[in-house]
């Protein structure tokens, strides 16, 4: 989605600050040694790295249901280490993997866990019940009374996604949100889920196995080693252009380039004029659109050029050559 984020972060969207935090488990495991990164209100940042490396650490340190050993955590200009960690996580949304939705209550309950801890007035409750079940696609009527083994993985998902957005907190940690759910229903998941955050503009940090994923979600990448150390904090594009490390450079693999692509745009600065006569048989692609979706358009025909179109009308060409260049890293 890569937006300016804060500009337009939504309503009670607040920044989140880590300071030098550290978690050493009881049993002598270091695992987060040192690590600080800010995520702006409004923004939606993607934690990646290797199995074992803190990420779940890191995201249940922001809610306190692991205390960090040292450093500080702020929400907004509040030091989340100093306040209840119970009223502290009516604050947070929190999304995990398998849901964890409440076996035997039905889907409209589940959704209200929030508002009913908050004590919300009945008709209040309900109707936000209502809002998010429309908000993330379901529809009230059909699903509020159905119990979650009556539901399908994605379904649940939603489910566990509105639930967290119930009480309208000010930050959504989410940990492999959309990783129990089968390839082609996460793709469309995480399509719905960022026109969802388009539309209520939620500070998130997400955690995920999966580049792809992150590189669809993120504003920025936050990628992880061993022991929670940052390799690297940016923008996919970026990230995937110019890696900070060779650690980061295997990390994001050798299709990078094609990956990069997903997340470059069609711009004037990279067409060519129009050549003269007719150009109906070249395949079309708009401007503003990926360049991943214009390499996929000059594959499925045999032409050298695509014609890139503005509002239905042809501004200039694109090669195949200057496509390719988009996706090669600037390393
Ligand atoms: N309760 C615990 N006691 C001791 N060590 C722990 C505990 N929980 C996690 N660890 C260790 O801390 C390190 C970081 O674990 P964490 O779950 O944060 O990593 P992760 O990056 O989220 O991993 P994955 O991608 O596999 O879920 C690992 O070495 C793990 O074994």
């Amino acid at each position: 989605m890569n937006v300016t984020p804060g500009a337009t972060a939504g309503h009670g969207a607040a920044s989140i600050t880590l300071e030098g935090i550290r978690k050493r488990y009881p049993d002598g495991t270091e695992a987060v040694r040192e690590l600080s990164l800010e995520v702006k209100a409004g923004e939606l940042v993607v934690l990646i790295g290797p199995s074992g490396c803190g990420k779940s650490t890191v995201l249940r340190m922001i809610n306190r249901l692991i205390e960090p050993t040292d450093g500080r955590i702020l929400l907004g200009d509040d030091d989340v280490t100093r306040v209840d960690p119970v009223a502290l996580r009516r604050r947070i949304g929190y999304v995990i993997q398998n849901v964890g939705l409440f076996p035997h209550q039905t889907v409209a309950a589940n959704v209200a866990t929030v508002p009913g801890l908050l004590r919300w007035p009945r008709q209040r409750t309900r109707d936000r019940v209502h809002e998010l079940l429309e908000l993330v696609g379901l529809d009230p009527g059909q699903f509020g009374h159905r119990y979650p083994h009556e539901l399908s993985g994605g379904q649940r998902q939603r489910v566990g996604v509105a639930r967290a957005l119930a009480a309208d907190p000010v930050v959504l940690l989410m940990d492999e949100p959309f990783s129990a759910v089968d390839p082609i229903v996460r793709t469309r998941l995480q399509e719905e889920f960022l026109r969802l955050q388009a539309e209520v503009r939620k500070t998130i940090v997400l955690v995920t196995h999966d580049l792809d994923e992150a590189v669809r979600l993120g504003d920025r990448i936050a990628v992880l080693s061993e022991g929670g150390r940052l390799e690297q904090y940016d923008a996919p594009a970026a990230l995937l252009g110019s890696p900070a490390s060779p650690f980061v450079r295997e990390f994001v693999g050798a299709d990078r380039g094609i990956r990069r692509l997903a997340v470059t745009p069609v711009t004037h600065e990279v067409l060519d004029p129009l050549p003269a006569g007719d150009t109906v048989d070249l395949p079309a692609v708009a401007l503003g659109g990926s360049a991943y979706d214009a390499l996929g358009a000059l594959l499925t025909s045999s032409a050298e050029h695509a014609v890139v179109t503005e509002d239905g009308r042809p501004v200039g060409v694109l090669s195949r050559s200057r496509l390719l260049g988009l996706g090669a890293s600037a390393d």
